[in-house]
């Protein structure tokens, strides 16, 4: 998961490959309280891990149910409440999952027991009045702790449950949220023992499909709901929750939105037949899936077996839509950037409910939208969204996210833009709401030329604090980190070790052993085969070595496509001696930082003894002058800097203040409007 402030993309050119998409949320969070709420054990597969089941999950272990880790990977092993009733009284944080928060506060009203409902700021505008309304319609005693019709909420029932009024059909709105009804399904065949229970739903129902999962997961569970044109639902006298004993969560079809929008605007990279999506089939349970036909009608090319869909660039560009979203609310948002593909202008209908999700994603979109050049008109249920005209008209945006998951992940769309400009996702965290790993996954299956991938050059002398600066600004902009002279350092280790002395007489055979070393980055480790070398190259006496061989032509030859390598989606950032000269001489900043010898010297000191090794200083700041002698007058790629490389002398300056230096000097060269934070 990217953690950083905000994540640059930069232009995208082509995709292929075949990718893992998790577990959908909305059965996951179904799967998790039918399995709390039944009789026995169940094990969950491929479930979904995310900020939403989390906060189901520790909610029902609050609540009293057993919940242990599965065989595999992402299963999970629920002990039902059967007929024990809830641990009592408990505080539940939803976060800001209404799969979550809707669904538990029908199931624990109808349960007994003294609970508050709550969750973050955001979760405490999402309206639940309607679902509230309709539990005490029945006799339950619900408090709002905060605004009337909103969480966080007070189920006032320590004395037991209060007389129940069943006979009468209980009425709920279907037209704000279907999660109400939802919410309402699973809850009450824990009390339609004696008799049946009717639901009548009061306004056109919106979001059918999830209903019909609902439904689904309902009979897996036991319980046969019958309804008349999901108007009138009747749950059956005696129904009681039985656990399937094992359940398998299909791969979340609003999160296969992306890739398939991906395979529908990306040319195919060489050798591949566009995007292959693992998990679910265009059999899938869920309503998303139908997103499928209207990403076709675009102009996607999907075909699909039983648990994957294959994904090609058909028509193109795109061609407009005009479509009534109801049935698919959250992918429809995939088809507002994907509209800026398109010939012509693209209508979504019928989408009023975007304005109470995670935020209100009518306005979200348009603002975004717009800020990428596109002309958006904005009405009160419906979006409609022209492409800019030319390459020339798209704008570099910063795209806002509203701690939105899906204005994240469909937005980082737009890096196929026409015009090969970046696109900026503030807050990339906030997709671990149901997919932690998107922009991983996205990254595994994009390609582009390296000249669109941005180098930040970091290059000195010894102890300038070159690495230490390039690690931190790698990890605050999430992209890769390049430790050249750890290359130097290895192939020393290497020689040394294979007997060749380090000098020309060797050159040629060093050289060979460099361009095929077996060398792995872990994260903070460094490996050569199996072993890990990440202290032994530390040394002075290797750092000595490293510089010696790499004053050898041939060896800095054969190294060069080593550290090539490195230019990956997102970006880079390389620390060395010849980053800005030799190997990446078009990097948008190459900085190349400095301090005087006596300062160094004594940073390598305070360093060296920190980790336990011995060091003099007069002997240090001898080793430093030959080191820094040797490696700016060898006869290649000799230490000095790059002529577009801006000189930071960071004598009298702290790391942070480095650090800070080259930020501002980066976000300079970006071409996004002012006003982004970092
Ligand atoms: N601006 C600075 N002020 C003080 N100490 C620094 C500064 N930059 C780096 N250091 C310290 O100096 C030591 C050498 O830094 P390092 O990043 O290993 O340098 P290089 O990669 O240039 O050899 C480290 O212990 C680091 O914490
Ligand atoms: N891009 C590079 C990086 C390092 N080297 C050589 C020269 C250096 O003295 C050694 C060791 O580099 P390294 O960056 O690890 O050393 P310091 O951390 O600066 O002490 O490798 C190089 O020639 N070109």
């Amino acid at each position: 998961m990217y953690a950083t402030a905000f994540l640059d993309l930069p232009a995208l050119t082509t995709a292929g490959g075949t990718v893992q998409l998790p577990g959908s949320k909305s059965i996951s969070n179904r799967v998790l309280l039918l399995a709390a709420l039944s009789e026995g054990t169940t094990t969950i597969d491929d479930l979904l891990d995310s900020d939403d089941t989390r906060v189901m999950l520790a909610a029902l272990r609050d609540i009293g149910c057993a919940v242990e880790p599965g065989a595999q990977p992402h299963s999970v092993r629920i002990t039902g409440l059967g007929t024990h009733a809830p641990r009592s009284p408990a505080r539940l944080f939803l976060g800001n999952a209404g799969t979550a928060m809707r669904p538990l506060t029908a199931a624990l009203a109808l349960l007994g027991g003294e609970f508050e409902l709550f969750g973050v700021a955001r979760m405490h505008e999402r309206p639940i009045g309607d679902l509230v309304d309709a539990l005490r319609q029945l006799g339950c005693r619900i408090d709002y702790l905060g605004n009337e019709g909103y969480p966080p909420l007070r189920i006032a029932h320590a004395q037991g449950v209060p007389a129940l009024a069943l006979q009468a059909p209980i009425r709920v709105r279907g037209d704000v949220s279907s999660q109400f009804l939802t919410a309402l399904l699973m809850a009450l065949p824990l009390v339609a023992t004696q008799q049946d229970v009717h639901i009548e739903v009061q306004g056109e129902l919106i979001s059918k499909p999830y209903i019909a999962i609902t439904l689904q997961l309902l009979a897996r569970f036991g319980i046969e709901v019958a309804h008349e044109n999901w108007q009138r639902f009747t749950i059956p006298a005696g129904s009681r929750y039985r656990s399937p004993g094992s359940i398998h969560v299909e791969a979340d079809a609003s999160s296969a939105s992306y890739f398939i929008a991906l395979g529908a605007i990306a040319a195919s990279a060489e050798g591949q037949n566009g995007i292959k999506i693992m998990g679910l089939g265009l059999d899938s349970i869920q309503g998303d899936i139908r997103f499928v036909e209207a990403a076709r009608a675009m102009g996607a090319q999907v075909t699909g077996g039983p648990n994957w869909l294959q994904v090609q660039r058909g028509r193109w560009p795109l061609q407009a839509l005009e479509l009534d979203c109801n049935h698919i609310p959250d992918a429809a948002m995939t088809l507002a950037v994907m509209a800026l593909y398109a010939e012509g202008t693209t209508t979504l209908r019928n989408i009023a409910s975007w304005r109470v999700k995670e935020t209100d994603r009518l306005a979200a979109m348009a603002t975004e939208l717009r800020k990428l050049g596109a002309q958006v008109e904005e009405g009160a249920d419906f979006l409609r969204i022209t492409a800019p005209a030319r390459a020339a008209d798209w704008r570099a945006a910063s795209i806002h996210t509203y701690d939105d998951h899906r204005v994240a992940m469909c937005f980082a769309l737009a890096a196929f833009n026409p015009a090969r400009l970046p696109v900026r996702i503030e807050d990339p965290k906030c997709v671990a709401k149901t997919f932690p790993d998107y922009f991983e996954t996205l990254f595994s299956v994009v390609q582009t030329a390296p000249q669109h991938i941005p180098v930040i050059c970091i290059d000195g002398p010894t102890a300038s604090g070159k690495g230490t600066v390039a690690a931190r600004l790698a990890q605050r902009l999430g992209y890769h980190f390049l430790d050249s002279g750890a290359m130097y350092r290895i192939t020393a280790l290497a020689a040394l070790r294979s007997g060749l002395a380090i000098d020309a007489a060797h050159e040629a055979q060093i050289a060979a052993l460099a361009q095929s070393l077996p060398v792995r980055f872990e994260g903070e480790r460094i490996l050569l085969g199996d072993e890990d070398v990440s202290s032994a190259i530390r040394t002075e006496e290797a750092g000595m070595n490293a510089s010696r061989v790499s004053a050898l032509p041939a060896v800095r030859q054969a190294l060069v496509a080593l550290q090539h390598g490195f230019r990956r989606v997102p970006g880079l950032v390389a620390d060395g001696r010849d980053m800005g000269t030799v190997i990446f001489p078009d990097a948008r900043l190459k900085v190349f930082l400095t301090a005087s010898v006596a300062e160094r010297a004594e940073r390598r000191h305070k360093q060296l003894i920190s980790k336990g090794f011995n060091a003099n200083m007069q002997d240090l700041r001898a080793d430093l002058e030959a080191r820094d002698a040797r490696d700016s007058t060898r006869s290649v790629a000799p230490l000095q800097p790059a002529q577009d490389a801006l000189v930071l002398d960071n004598s009298h300056l702290t790391i942070e203040q480095t650090v800070e230096q080259v930020w501002v000097w980066w976000q300079e060269r970006q071409p996004f409007a002012l006003g982004a934070q970092g």
